[in-house]
C-alpha cells in the first residue's frame, strides 16, 4: 500500500467542487435523434453552444434548449435526417444502399470471433425489411489491396442471415453489370451483400466516379458505419453527393448520442478513465476531456511519463521522453480549470515484458531500478473506486495496464467491475472503444454498460473533438419544434 508520503509526492491534484464552479447545461438523455443548430446566434450556454453537441447532439436539444430558458417555440435546427426519419411508403419497395461497418475479426479458418458489429447493425437493416425495403449492403473488411480472397465478406452470410432472419445474397463485386442484376431480381424485404468495398482502390480514395457507381444501385442512402464514418471514403462520403435523401442508421445515432451527446452535456460529476499505452495517442483525448469531466483517472503506460515529469523515478517502465513538458502542462490544466486528476498511487512491477514475469506491488514513487510498471496496484484501484462511487456518468477509454498478461490485468479488470456496477445503479457508463471493449468483454460485464463503442479510430477521434467526414455529409432533416 502506498503510504501518505509516497501519494503526496504524487502530488494528487484533489476533487475540487468543480460542479459548482464551472458553466453547467441540462443534461441530455439518451436521444434517438440528433441535431445540431446555430445556437450561438440564439445566445445560449457555453455547453449548448459546444461545437461537437451542436454537430452531433440529441434530439433532447429540445430540453437542453428550454431548460436554458429560451421561450422560442421552434428552433431551425439543422438536424441529420434518420433512418427513423423515413415512413413506410418512403421506403417500400425502395432500393436503399446501406453502408456498414461489418469489419470483424475472422481466425485462419475464416470463422467469425467477434460478431458484435454484425449484430449492431441488425436494427437498421431489419428496420428497412420491415418496411418492405430492397437492401443493398456494403461493408469493407481488413485492408485489402485489391482484390483479396481472404479479405471477402463470404463468411460473413450465415450469420447475418441467422440474425435477420432473411437468407442474404451475396454478390462476387460491387459494382458492375452482375451486381445490377442481383439489384433487379431482389425482392422487397430481400438482403444483397455487396463484396468488400474496398478491392477497389477507388473506395478509399473517395473517387467521385466509384462512388457514382455505387449510388446507381440504389434510391437512397443509408450510413450506419459508425467505425468508418472517420473515414472520408467513397461509400461513406462520396456516395452521398449522388444519392438523396442519405441518412443516418440507428447504429450512428446510438454512437453520437452517447459519444458526443452524454459527453458533451453529461450528468454529473462527470469522470473519465483514460489508460492505454502511450500519452502521445491520448492527448487529443484528455485535452478534450479535461473540458467537460469533474474527475479524470489515468492508468496503463502513460502514467510512467507523467510520474517522471513529477521527477519520479520509473525504472524501465515506458516512457515518452518527448512528451515530460506535455505531461506537466496537462496536469497544470487540470488543476486550472478544477479538475481532479488522480494519477495511480501505487503500481504492479515486473522484471521483464513477459506473462511470467516476476511481479510486485510498490508505491508509484518507489520503483526500482530494472523494473517496469506493468499495471495500477490495489491502493490506486480502491482510491479510484472510492472516486467514481458519486459519478453520474463515466467514459472509460484504455486499459489500465497490460491486460493481455494475467498477472497485470486486475487493474483493468477492477475498472470493468465498478463500471458495472455503476451501470447497475443507473449511472451512465459509456465504453469508447478499443481495448477497453476487449476487457470489459473478457470479464463478461459488456451487457450491462449503457454504451459500448463498435468505433476504435471513430469513437476516439469524436473524443478528441474532431468532426466525421461520415456524419457531415448526411442530409439535414427538417426544423423540429422545442
Ligand atoms: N504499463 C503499461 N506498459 C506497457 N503497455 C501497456 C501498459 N498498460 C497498458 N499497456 C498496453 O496498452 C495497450 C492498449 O493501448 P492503446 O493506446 O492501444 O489503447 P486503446 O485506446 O484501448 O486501444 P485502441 O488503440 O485499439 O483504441 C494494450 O495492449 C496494453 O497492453
Ligand atoms: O476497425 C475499424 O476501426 C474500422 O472498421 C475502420 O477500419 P480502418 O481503420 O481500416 O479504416
Amino acid at each position: 500500500m502506498a503510504s501518505a508520503a509516497a501519494r503526496a509526492s504524487l502530488s494528487l491534484i484533489p476533487t475540487t467542487s468543480s460542479s459548482t464552479s464551472r458553466t453547467r447545461s441540462p443534461s441530455l438523455p439518451t436521444a434517438t435523434r440528433f441535431f445540431y443548430s446555430p445556437l450561438r446566434r440564439m445566445g445560449l450556454s457555453a455547453a449548448a453552444t459546444d461545437p461537437l453537441l451542436s454537430l452531433h447532439a440529441g434530439s433532447n436539444f429540445r430540453s437542453l434548449i428550454k431548460g436554458c430558458g429560451k421561450a422560442s417555440r421552434w428552433v431551425v435546427c439543422m438536424a441529420k435526417k434518420s433512418v427513423g426519419d423515413l415512413t413506410a411508403s418512403d421506403l417500400k419497395g425502395k432500393k436503399v444502399f446501406v453502408r456498414a461497418d461489418l469489419n470483424v475479426p475472422l481466425d485462419d479458418s475464416q470463422n467469425i470471433t467477434d460478431d458484435t458489429r454484425i449484430r449492431a447493425a441488425v436494427p437498421t437493416i431489419k428496420h428497412l425489411i420491415a418496411n418492405g425495403a430492397k437492401v443493398i449492403l456494403s461493408s469493407h473488411l481488413g485492408r485489402p489491396k485489391g482484390v483479396t480472397p481472404k479479405f471477402s465478406l463470404a463468411p460473413l452470410v450465415p450469420r447475418l442471415s441467422e440474425l435477420l432472419g432473411v437468407q442474404v445474397v451475396k454478390a462476387d463485386d460491387c459494382i458492375g453489370p452482375e451486381v445490377e442484376k442481383l439489384v433487379a431480381s431482389l425482392p422487397e424485404g430481400g438482403v444483397l451483400l455487396l463484396e468488400n468495398v474496398r478491392f477497389y482502390k477507388e473506395e478509399e480514395k473517395n473517387e467521385p466516379e466509384f462512388a457514382k457507381k455505387l449510388a446507381s444501385l440504389a434510391d437512397l442512402y443509408v450510413n450506419d458505419a459508425f467505425g468508418t464514418a472517420h473515414r472520408a471514403h467513397a461509400s461513406t462520403e462520396g456516395v452521398t453527393k449522388f444519392l438523396k435523401p442519405s441518412v443516418a442508421g440507428f447504429l450512428l445515432q446510438k454512437e453520437l448520442d452517447y459519444l458526443v451527446g452524454a459527453v458533451s452535456s453529461p450528468k454529473r460529476p462527470f469522470a473519465a478513465i483514460v489508460g492505454g499505452s502511450k500519452v502521445s495517442s491520448k492527448i487529443g483525448v484528455i485535452e478534450s476531456l479535461l473540458e467537460k469531466c469533474d474527475i479524470l483517472l489515468l492508468g496503463g503506460g502513460m502514467i510512467f511519463t507523467f510520474y517522471k515529469a513529477q521527477g519520479l523515478s520509473v525504472g524501465s517502465s515506458l516512457v515518452e521522453e518527448d512528451k515530460l513538458g506535455l505531461a506537466t502542462s496537462l496536469l497544470e490544466k487540470a488543476k486550472a480549470k478544477g479538475v481532479s486528476l488522480m494519477l495511480p498511487t501505487d503500481v504492479v512491477i515486473a522484471d521483464k515484458f513477459a506473462p511470467d514475469a516476476n511481479s510486485k506491488t510498490v508505491p508509484a514513487s518507489a520503483i526500482p531500478d530494472g523494473w517496469m510498471g506493468l499495471d495500477i496496484g490495489p491502493d490506486s484501484i480502491k482510491t479510484f473506486n472510492d472516486a467514481l462511487e458519486t459519478t453520474k456518468t463515466v467514459i472509460w477509454n484504455g486499459p489500465m495496464g497490460v491486460f493481455e498478461f494475467d498477472k497485470f490485468a486486475l487493474g483493468t479488470e477492477a475498472v470493468a467491475k465498478k463500471l458495472a456496477e455503476l451501470s447497475g445503479k443507473g449511472v451512465t457508463t459509456i465504453i469508447g472503444g478499443g481495448d477497453s471493449v476487449a476487457a470489459v468483454e473478457k470479464v463478461g460485464v459488456a451487457e450491462v454498460m449503457s454504451h459500448i463503442s463498435t468505433g476504435g479510430g471513430a469513437s476516439l477521434e469524436l473524443l478528441e473533438g474532431k468532426q466525421l467526414p461520415g456524419v457531415l455529409a448526411l442530409d439535414e432533416a427538417i426544423p423540429v419544434p422545442v
